[in-house]
């Protein structure tokens, strides 16, 4: 039988039913079996989502130059911006994507970006495209709001406290929200460049949160098999991070997935929410769990490194990561 992602409905965890528990047992499967799974009932706004859609389109249709204007060069520390195609680097190789990292909006005077916190500051937003800021911030908004939920599940998916994983993101998570466009190549572009929008990775946080559109393109390695995530209407994808496979001691783990770049003529745009822990906890192990007997995977993974291994801040774990997908900017800011 194919193996798929499972669709799991979170209305009841949203509205605090007792059918919470059952929400929570699909997670447990799903997140030992897969790391993925897709939810319904998550209660954003469809309209929401289309100016999300709309106004990205229009942003990435706009010529080169004039994306430039809000470029990461200018984002400084914040890493905020648009990357053009060919920047990002996943395993030293350049990704078939070009895209606008964004995040929480924090003002110079926010404790952390006065302490010169790396990835924490203002955005840069485009100026030309009426409305979409508000879109940008709003999304952010929401999103954080149903990562808290999530994790709330998440958490009594492995018979803990559902408050259990608020002070990893105490005071505040970090989301790191990004806008990716897959342009369309065409077979002597994948001959010449490969067919990957986003080569074989991980994410590193705790959970991420992912809007598609209708393209498809999204691969997980489960099983030692690659399964395809297509997109199905009115979910988002959710998947583990480095971060909780580390916490449960590898019961959950962070699966490794990859882009495939859109071969018709029109291109693919994502919508990823990185929900992860404040930059400053340390992300210790449950130890209720028990669950001591890990194969750590360090050999086979992606990046050859282990996440159970680690020791310091999430900061710390994040800057090392980021610092090989965007080298020469890291060179200049950090
Ligand atoms: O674009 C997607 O569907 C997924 C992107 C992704 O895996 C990532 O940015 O970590
Ligand atoms: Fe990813």
């Amino acid at each position: 039988m194919e193996r798929t992602i499972p669709i799991i409905d979170i209305s009841p965890l949203l509205q605090n039913t007792p059918d919470k528990f059952k929400v929570a047992q699909g997670m447990h499967e799903a997140c030992k079996n897969y790391g993925f799974f897709y939810i319904t009932g998550h209660g954003i706004d469809p309209r929401l989502e289309e100016n999300l859609e709309n106004q990205s389109r229009q942003f990435f249709s706009l010529p080169l130059e004039e994306k430039q204007k809000i470029s990461m060069q200018f984002g400084g520390r914040a890493w905020r911006g648009f990357f053009p195609l060919g920047d990002e680097l996943t395993s030293g190789k350049p990704d078939m994507k070009e895209g606008i990292y964004l995040g929480a909006e924090l003002s110079p005077d926010h404790p952390l970006v006065q302490a010169e916190t790396p990835l924490h500051g203002p955005n840069l937003f485009p100026e030309n495209i009426p409305g979409f800021k508000e879109t940008i911030l709003e999304w952010i908004s929401e999103i954080t709001k149903l990562g808290h939920k999530l994790m709330a599940g998440i958490a009594l998916s492995l018979d803990l406290d559902e408050n259990y994983f608020e002070s990893i993101f105490s005071p505040d998570p970090l989301p790191l929200f990004r806008i990716f466009n897959y342009p369309a190549l065409d077979k002597a572009q994948v001959e010449e460049r490969g067919s990957w929008g986003v080569a074989e990775h991980t994410d590193y946080g705790v959970l991420t949160i992912l809007k598609q559109d209708t393209l498809g393109g999204l691969e997980v390695k489960s099983q030692g098999e690659w399964i395809q995530a297509p997109p199905i209407p009115g979910t988002f994808v959710c998947n583990i991070g480095d971060m909780l496979d580390r916490v449960t001691g590898g019961l959950y783990r962070s699966n490794p997935h990859r882009v495939r770049s859109p071969t018709n003529t029109v291109d693919r745009i994502s919508f990823p929410l990185f929900f992860d822990p404040n930059f400053n906890a340390r992300v210790n192990v449950i130890e209720k769990l028990n669950n001591s007997n890990v194969q750590d995977d360090e050999a086979s993974r992606w990046d050859k490194s282990s996440v159970h291994a680690f020791e310091g801040t999430y900061g710390d774990y994040l800057l090392n990561k980021v610092s090989k997908v965007f080298p020469e900017l890291k060179r200049k800011m950090l």
